[in-house]
């Protein structure tokens, strides 16, 4: 036994960019993206990406090279996926809501040789290579993703473009033998964070690690063969979860869709009898609070959800459910490369009352099965929390998924990645009797009330629960007396009203005193980032601005 093992033959590095090939011939008349009356077939997308992976050698990009993209979910954004990499370069997805400081800061630190741009964003990219210091390395060249769905005149003082996308591809060899991986451990995806709680830092997630998340949100979701998805999640954000690569595993149809507004997202699911999509809970909640008039055009129980990416409000998972989506919950970060929590349903939960059935399905879950472990540590002991559903500690996992680390950036790299053998993804949360994690906060986040921990998102989730209340996030505002109190921002759905008191009074029928919002601030909108989750630090700054609370409640 001792001489068998490893050899030349199952040692094949582990890489997603082979179901494409696999997909020309498996699924090779079907369809494999759509976009408006566009429609191409896998074996179409196979040579298309093979065009595209051989152009960009000729353009003198190589083995671990990065190389951008600035686009919506656009047909050019999937092939980027397979494209990019199969040149042995390593893909950068760029948030598109960024602004131009820190689109430069990203193109600056990432070294990107070339930025693929949609001309929504050349002026934000020609204002981003502006800033790029002068002396430093050379900037990126650009290529135009011109898009005959998105009719707005350029402006004259854009960015000099190298080609377009189509002239780029006309150029590509349909043949290319693709740049297979040296190892599996080699770069293929750099992703920032979202900067939610801090600067962006550079994730790089290697092919195997894609390779094995992709299976894994697969499995764990039980996505079917030849699926249509709708692509409603940013492909910039995480790529999608892992998704496109996922969907050429299962012969899947892509949708693709620039921007996400309800009335597109109903007409275009039934359209193409959209199966399948991704929706943060910010997304899903705006597709749960649609009008009647279009909410009918789903058939319930046909569209398939998968939410995830920030707080699930019980609130807006019951009107989703009864609005008629199939919701499944997961957890993830970009450090994992998509969900490796997920709340897996048990049938007996079934039976239950609707609010039980929210509850439940609100806690993140268990590991998915790349997964090697997942625990909640306590921070002072290193060890596990008791499983008693109320004991907080860090979330941290352990898998095959998890980064290779941050790009040029050492210390964050070992602050995540620790000699204890757990990542350590700064969440807090509780296990449950029954093996559940639910994530309570942030660890910036939590609130301290005079020696009391509170979850902010526990009482938003309350909060949600108010049928006048459309979005609701709680930070800390200081105290004179508490140290810290609950202040709570809250943005009211169309034509309802309800006054802070009300609110305050509703509240404490609801939670313990101590977790009580001190402050409630109306706001017609409450400042989120793109990929849906709320910009706390902006709130923070509000709240502090206001000054102290004095124990007691106000407004
Ligand atoms: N199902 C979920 N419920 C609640 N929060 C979630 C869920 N899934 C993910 N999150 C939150 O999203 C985070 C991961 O987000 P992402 O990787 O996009 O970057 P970010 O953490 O927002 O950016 P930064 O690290 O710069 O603050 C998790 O750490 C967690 O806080």
């Amino acid at each position: 036994m001792e001489k068998l093992g490893m050899n030349p033959v199952n040692a094949c590095p582990l890489t997603p960019l082979g179901f494409l090939e696999r997909a020309a011939t498996a699924f090779g008349g079907c369809r494999s993206v759509v976009y408006h009356d566009a429609v191409w077939t896998w074996s179409q997308t196979f040579r298309r990406c093979l065009r595209l992976a051989s152009a960009l050698v000729s353009l003198g990009v190589s083995r671990g090279d990065v190389v951008s993209a600035l686009l919506p979910n656009v047909p050019a954004m999937y092939e980027m996926h397979f494209g990019v990499p199969m040149s042995g370069a390593v893909l950068n997805t760029i948030n598109t809501s960024l602004d131009a400081a820190t689109v430069a800061v990203l193109l600056g630190h990432s070294g990107a040789k070339i930025v693929f741009a949609d001309p929504a964003f050349l002026p934000l990219l020609t204002d981003a290579l502006h800033l790029l210091p002068p002396g430093g390395q050379p900037a990126p060249r650009v290529i135009l993703v011109e898009d005959p769905y998105y009719e707005k005149e350029r402006a004259n003082d854009e960015v000099a473009v190298l080609t377009t996308y189509e002239m780029l591809l006309e150029k590509g060899d349909p043949e290319f033998a693709w740049v297979r991986p040296a190892t599996e451990w080699d770069p293929m995806i750099l992703n920032y964070t979202s900067g939610t709680t801090s600067a962006p830092k550079g994730v790089v997630n290697c092919h195997r690690g894609i390779f094995l998340i992709t299976v894994n949100s697969l499995i764990d979701w039980a996505v079917p063969a030849r699926p249509t998805f709708l692509w409603t999640l940013p492909m910039f954000h995480a790529n999608g979860s892992s998704f496109p690569w996922g969907m050429a595993m299962v012969g899947g149809t892509n949708v693709c869709l620039r921007r996400v507004d309800a009335v597109e997202v109903y007409a275009t699911i039934a359209r193409n009898d959209v199966t399948h999509l991704c929706a943060s809970p910010m997304v899903l909640n705006v597709l749960a609070n649609a009008p009647e008039g279009v909410r009918r055009l789903l058939t319930a129980g046909k569209v398939r959800v998968l939410t995830g990416g920030a707080q699930l409000p019980a609130a807006v998972l019951e009107l989703a459910e009864a609005v008629g989506f199939q919701v499944s919950h997961g957890y993830g970060l970009s450090e994992t490369g998509g969900l490796v929590v997920s709340c897996v349903w048990k049938d007996e939960w079934n039976k239950l009352p609707a609010p039980e059935r929210a509850r439940l399905k609100t806690r993140q879950g268990v590991r998915t099965p790349v997964m090697a472990e997942v625990a909640i540590l306590d921070s002072e002991t290193g060890r596990s929390v008791p499983h008693d559903g109320s004991t907080m500690g860090e979330i941290v996992l352990s898998g095959s998924c998890v980064m290779l680390g941050y790009l040029n950036d050492d210390k964050a790299t070992q602050a995540a990645i620790r000699d204890d053998g757990w990542f350590h993804t700064g969440d807090i949360g509780v296990m449950h009797p029954d093996g559940y994690l639910e994530i309570r906060d942030r660890s910036k986040d939590v609130i301290v009330s005079g020696g009391d921990t509170i979850s902010s998102m526990e009482v938003e989730s309350a909060l949600y629960g108010h049928p006048a209340v459309n979005e609701a996030a709680v930070v800390a505002r200081l105290d004179e007396v508490l140290g810290e109190a609950p202040c709570a921002f809250v943005s009211l759905k169309e034509a309802c009203t309800v006054t802070a008191d009300e609110l305050i009074a509703w509240s404490r029928e609801r939670m313990p005193h101590f977790m009580v919002p001190k402050t409630v601030v109306f706001r017609a909108e409450l400042p989120k980032t793109s990929t849906g989750k709320m910009k706390k630090y902006v709130l923070r700054d509000l709240a502090s601005g206001m000054g102290p609370t004095r124990g007691s409640s106000g407004v």
